[in-house]
């Protein structure tokens, strides 16, 4: 499997955006890509809890839970560090909420109704962090994990578990345990160094290898 770092990741990404292909639309792309495969499989998922950084991993998961939901589940989306910030995550939030999803903060998940929710989620998507984690997990991130990790559903990781350094694979205490993780345009040195963290690992195309013809 070819594998590309973090870094070389962010440089095919702005040579394919330079090359036509913008950011936005490789973020529709991932999000697409990362619905469909959940969906052929776990074949009869009916709801979806997707948890929500506030980078561009979690604008994957805005735009994962827009296609859930166009699919028929019943999908929720609960944000981890509050609102998101870069401006492709904000827009994709905004056409979650847009079309009726709830957002709600991860915190909620102490009411009943939203653990209960929680606890009878066929599939839990986890999009807090990707590249950009690196270090320790901070107290949001390490309850958001514990709670996916606790959850019955099968765990779907955008991009790499969240806790993992995509380069090093240094797994931080508390990081996602995931069923399954789709990773875009390439595999990560992670997926290869932590790989039972991971578990089984699909490589998703988003468009860079036809913008840049590799
Ligand atoms: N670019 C693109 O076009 C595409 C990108 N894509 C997706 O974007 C992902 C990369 O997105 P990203 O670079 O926004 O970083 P992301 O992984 O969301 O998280 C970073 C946030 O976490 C924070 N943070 C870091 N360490 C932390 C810690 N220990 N504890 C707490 N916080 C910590 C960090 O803050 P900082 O520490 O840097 O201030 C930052 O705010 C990539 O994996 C893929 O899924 C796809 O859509 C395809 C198109
Ligand atoms: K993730």
């Amino acid at each position: 499997m070819s594998e590309v770092t973090a870094a070389e990741m962010k440089r095919l990404e702005q040579q394919a955006d330079a090359a036509g292909l913008s950011y936005r639309q490789m973020m529709e792309n991932a999000g697409a890509a990362a619905a469909a495969l959940a969906l052929r499989t776990w074949l009869g998922a009916k709801s979806a809890a997707v948890f929500c950084g506030k980078g561009n991993n979690g604008g994957d998961g805005f735009v994962a839970a827009r296609h859930l939901a166009n699919a028929g589940l019943a999908v929720r989306l609960y944000l981890v560090e509050g609102e998101p910030v870069t401006t492709d995550a904000i827009y994709n939030c905004g056409l979650a909420r847009e079309m009726g999803l709830p957002v709600l903060a991860a915190d909620t998940l102490d009411e009943p109704e939203q653990a209960e929710f929680l606890q009878s989620a066929d599939l839990i998507l986890d999009g807090v962090y990707g590249t950009g984690f690196h270090g320790t997990l901070r107290p949001e991130g390490l309850a958001a994990a514990r709670r996916m990790n606790d959850a019955p559903g099968r765990v779907l990781a955008l991009d790499l578990p969240s806790g993992l350094e995509a380069d090093s694979g240094t797994a931080a205490e508390g990081a996602v345990q995931a069923d399954l993780t789709v990773t875009f345009h390439a595999a990560k040195p992670c997926h290869r160094l932590a790989a039972a963290q991971c578990g089984w690992v699909e490589v998703a195309d988003i468009g860079i290898g036809t913008a840049l013809q590799l």
